[in-house]
């Protein structure tokens, strides 16, 4: 199995806060330090037994919460009953009333959650200019243990930049960074733990902006570290935020080869999953990838971590 490295810089831009309505990340940060993981792409690169994934298409908005097709479970196929579990199997969700009724349920176990108008086009727009206009987007970063320099373009071929706050400052995007954080805590209610408390652990990444351009992929993945990596560090990821920057026609889906989906990127739309158990394991049934764009294609990116639960203080 080969190990990869996601290099993000840690930074808690998660502000702890008694409501999950009035979360901010925080201007000061403490030491930064490195979020890396060792943990790769499993043994599956090929999709699920050979069938190809199949096409999520958005629904309608709807008032009722959303059942996920072909759900593995079919009596915990109900949104509600899948939030419910989340807050042992995982981590707490408790998105708020009008966006729980528009929220898709496209797996149920493990939970995958895509979030139509998460982001007005504009923001995003927004996002995508910052992102260019910096001149800072790089071969996004992985390294890790197997690899050599180079080996990384094999893996991952795209383009980031990570939005720390003196750069979302100096483009004009600290509103939209800071918002990325504050709708993911406070809309999403991720890290909710009852009566509107956001769990004083959890931390957040800097944001990324990804660009792929023609051709770029990043093959089958976990965002979560492996277990022996996350206990040194005392982090693991928890939860994984995409938002889709654009709509892309051709090419560029987030492929779940072991759940047997892909999410075809429109813009404004989020995806949510949750890369690691309660207890710090990684899920592997989160495995993942984006597959090579033909049109250009531009997410938002961001983790939410916390330390790993028998070092919790
Ligand atoms: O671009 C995508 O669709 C997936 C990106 C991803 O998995 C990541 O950045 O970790
Ligand atoms: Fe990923």
């Amino acid at each position: 199995m080969v190990a990869v490295r996601h290099s993000t810089k840690l930074g808690p831009w998660l502000a702890v806060a008694s409501f999950c309505a009035v979360v901010f990340p925080r201007d000061s940060f403490l030491a930064p330090r490195r979020a890396e993981a060792d943990r790769g792409p499993s043994n599956n690169n090929n999709g699920n037994n050979g069938s190809p994934p199949k096409a999520v298409k958005p629904r309608a908005s709807s008032r009722r919460p959303a059942r996920a097709k072909d759900l593995p479970l079919t009596k915990e196929g109900c949104l509600e009953e899948v939030l419910a579990k989340l807050v042992t199997s995982h981590v707490p969700v408790m998105p708020a009333p009008e966006v729980k009724a528009r929220m898709q349920l496209l797996h149920a176990d493990p939970a995958v959650f895509l979030i139509p108008d998460f982001w007005p086009k504009e923001a995003c727009q927004r996002l995508i200019n910052a992102a260019n206009s910096s001149g800072e987007i790089r071969q996004s970063s992985i390294t890790g243990q197997g690899i050599y320099a180079g080996e990384e373009r094999q893996i991952r071929t795209s383009g980031s930049v990570v939005m720390k706050p003196e750069m979302a400052r100096r483009y004009n995007a600290e509103d939209l960074v800071r918002r990325l954080i504050r709708d993911l805590v406070g809309t999403l209610g991720v890290g909710c733990a009852g009566a509107g408390q956001v769990s004083k652990l959890l931390t957040s990444e800097y944001p990324q902006v990804v660009r792929y351009e023609r051709g770029q992929y990043f093959t089958d993945h976990e965002d979560a570290f492996a277990a022996s990596k996350a206990r040194v560090d005392n982090y693991q990821r928890r939860v994984t935020l995409l938002v889709y920057l654009n709509d892309v026609e051709k090419g560029g889906a987030t492929r779940f080869p072991k759940l047997g989906f892909q999410v075809k990127p429109r813009q404004g739309q989020a995806l949510l999953f949750f890369p690691s158990f309660a207890n710090g394991r990684p899920d592997p049934r989160t495995l993942h990838s984006a597959e090579a764009a033909e049109d250009e294609k531009w997410i938002a990116q961001v983790w939410i971590g916390s330390p790993m639960p028998s070092h919790r203080r």
